[in-house]
């Protein structure tokens, strides 16, 4: 590869909304532009990805060279950015657009503006983009590309009168995407002589390769063999390897400024690689990092628990793997009564908690129980001093509290009229606030504010199932205020459940308390002796469930018939046994925990 000129070099990123055609976009950029370099690359390309596919290696938040000569007999660099489809990963998408100068904005000609593409479109925005609107799937009867651009107009403010209307999928008209590229987007900046800036866009972790850095070069160019430096701490690397990828990985000797590629470094894990940091030279740097580091910071925090206590170190060991190639996620051991040794572990959000337990059950074959989920309070004590509370179970007692904080967030909701009733009665059962109410055409739009935690159950189910799947639903963490919090325990014949332990708003705390304590009355099976269900706040119980005593001893019962069927009871029995928890003198099985901690109104 030739080296382009810098205003020769365009860097972009798609946004839309899941499902309105970003990925066959993407595909089809790749594809036209290989085959007009080159035919051969075009199969070599494929083959790359089928290899990565083969081999199970993640394609993870990457980007891609493309070559593309323009009307103008000019050849251009382009460089796709990809990014993280979802709202958990606002920071890395903002980390990922401050490498761009401009976006497409794809918008699914036949179902319009949702609210996950108005989310992606103001940090585009912010990241002061040039935003080229496409109109997808026109090839659809149910298209309304003028509709829709109305739409776009109106919602976002976007000047459509450019847009570019396209079917992704035939093909059609995606070499006016690419006209619209190079003739609209700005091609971006940087001096080759000043000292080194780079943005860590990205890193994740290869098999073959180890730590794995996406970079974007501001200023100054990064060499195979120079002395890094990570800006944020200080951590000194040298570069083993340079390129960029095409998609597959084509080695280069440098990167120079405006710029995307990657670099390997002998990083060992990814927690060294901050994204957002700056990498600069270490001989010379920088004076002054770029702007906008910051930490990733856990939001939503919960147990992870083997229920075979045997698969505790299968599940340290997975965790560790995980969090190799996640520096988001967190984790630190943890030891319940109720259910033995485990782990808390913190995820920035929903989808990211999901994504994980389903990976630890999928990939690694885990059977686990979680905690409920719940958020990081900020407990403001009498003598001054804040405390983080990532488990209820740590909250300190009532008497030197002096109040609490919990997170908030500002959510934006998009469903047609006919839900929209159902919606705001949903919205405000969470405690939310109404920040803004607007409609476009028959669609209504609704801004809340509402707290984290009244979100991390299920809200997410409750809103599809109130607007038959209809609603699209986004949100940005929005600070924290000061509420009127109580933890709940749940006691078992006076022994605490440290597990069922929750926190909520003191006017919710009752009615919950009453729903655990039912609920658990029907999955505790009865016992020789009477047990009580309590819930309680601080010293105050506020409700009570009792399971009656067996009358008679029904195992007996089970004896008789032939041998392998009483082996077959015996094995059957013994599994139970592992599942169950002791509690003083009650044994409670796994499940109930299980149910009781699936929550849903
Ligand atoms: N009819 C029609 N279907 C399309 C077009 N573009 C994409 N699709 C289809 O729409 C669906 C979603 O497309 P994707 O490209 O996977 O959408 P995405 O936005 O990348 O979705 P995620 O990867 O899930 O975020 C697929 O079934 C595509 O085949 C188009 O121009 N016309």
């Amino acid at each position: 590869m030739t080296d382009t000129p810098i205003e020769r070099i365009r860097n972009f990123s798609i946004i839309a909304h899941i499902d309105h055609g970003k990925s066959t976009l993407a595909d089809r950029l790749i594809q036209v532009t290989g085959a007009l370099s080159a035919r051969e690359m075009t199969s070599q390309v494929l083959d790359s990805m089928e290899l990565e596919k083969e081999r199970g290696i993640t394609i993870k938040a990457q980007t891609v060279r493309l070559s593309y000569t323009a009307k103008d007999g000019l050849t251009y660099e382009l460089n796709l950015m990809d990014t993280p489809g979802h709202v958990d990963f606002a920071y890395e998408v903002s980390r990922s657009l401050a490498a761009c100068e401009g976006s497409l904005l794809v918008v699914d000609a036949s179902q319009g503006v949702e609210a996950q593409t108005l989310a992606n479109v103001y940090q585009a925005i912010d990241a002061n983009h040039e935003i080229v609107p496409i109109l997808n799937k026109i090839d659809l009867p149910a298209a309304e590309p003028e509709r829709v651009k109305q739409q776009i107009e109106d919602v976002i403010g976007l000047d459509t009168s450019d847009a570019v209307e396209i079917s992704a999928k035939t093909g059609l008209n995606i070499e006016g995407v690419l006209e619209a590229l190079v003739t609209r987007l700005p091609a971006p900046k940087g001096n080759a002589n000043a000292p080194l800036k780079a943005l860590l866009v990205d890193s994740w972790y290869d098999q073959y390769l180890g730590v794995v850095i996406l970079v974007r070069i501001k200023d100054g160019r990064l060499k195979r063999g120079q002395k890094i430096r990570m800006m944020s701490t200080g951590a000194v690397h040298a570069v083993e390897q340079v390129g960029v990828f095409t998609p597959k990985m084509l080695p280069m000797d440098d990167l120079g400024p405006g710029e995307i590629g990657f670099i390997t470094a002998a990083i060992k894990t990814v927690a060294d690689c901050n994204v957002g940091d700056t990498i600069t030279d270490d001989r010379t740097p920088a004076a002054e990092a770029l702007p906008g580091f910051k930490p990733s910071i856990p939001v939503v925090w919960c147990g992870l628990y083997p229920i075979d206590a045997d698969d505790f170190e299968k599940l340290r060991d997975s965790l560790a793997k995980l969090r190799l190639n996640d520096a988001s996620f967190h984790y630190e051991p943890e030891t319940s009564a109720a259910l033995g040794f485990g782990f808390r572990c913190g995820f920035l959000g929903l989808l990211h908690l999901e994504i994980i337990q389903e990976r630890l059950s999928r990939e690694f074959d885990l059977d686990l129980i979680a905690t409920a989920p719940s958020v990081v309070y900020h407990v403001f004590k009498t003598n001054g001093e804040m405390q983080e509370l990532h488990n209820p179970v740590d909250m300190p007692d009532g008497s030197v509290i002096d109040h609490i904080e919990e997170p908030w967030i500002k959510a934006t909701i998009m469903v047609p009229d006919d839900y929209l009733g159902s919606v705001l009665s949903l919205c405000t059962e969470r405690r939310g606030q109404q920040v803004d109410l607007t409609y476009v055409g028959n669609r209504a739009m609704v801004v809340y504010r509402i707290p984290l935690n009244e979100i991390v159950f299920d809200f997410y189910d409750r809103l599809k199932s109130v607007s038959r799947g209809y609603a699209s639903f986004d949100y940005t963490l929005d600070g924290y205020a000061e509420s009127d919090l109580v933890r709940i325990s749940i006691l078992v014949n006076g022994d605490l459940v440290d597990a069922l332990s929750f926190i909520a708003h003191r006017a919710a705390a009752e009615t919950r308390g009453r729903q655990i304590c039912g609920r658990l009355k029907d999955l505790i099976p009865k016992q020789l002796f009477k047990i009580a269900i309590q819930a309680a706040i601080g010293s105050r119980v506020v409700a009570r469930e009792t399971i009656s005593a067996l009358s008679k001893d029904v195992t007996a019962k089970c004896y008789g018939g032939d041998i392998t069927r009483k082996r077959k009871l015996l094995e059957k029995q013994k599994e139970g046994k592992k599942r169950m928890r002791q509690f003083g003198k009650v044994e409670i099985p796994q499940s109930a925990f299980l149910a009781a901690l699936k929550m849903d109104a």
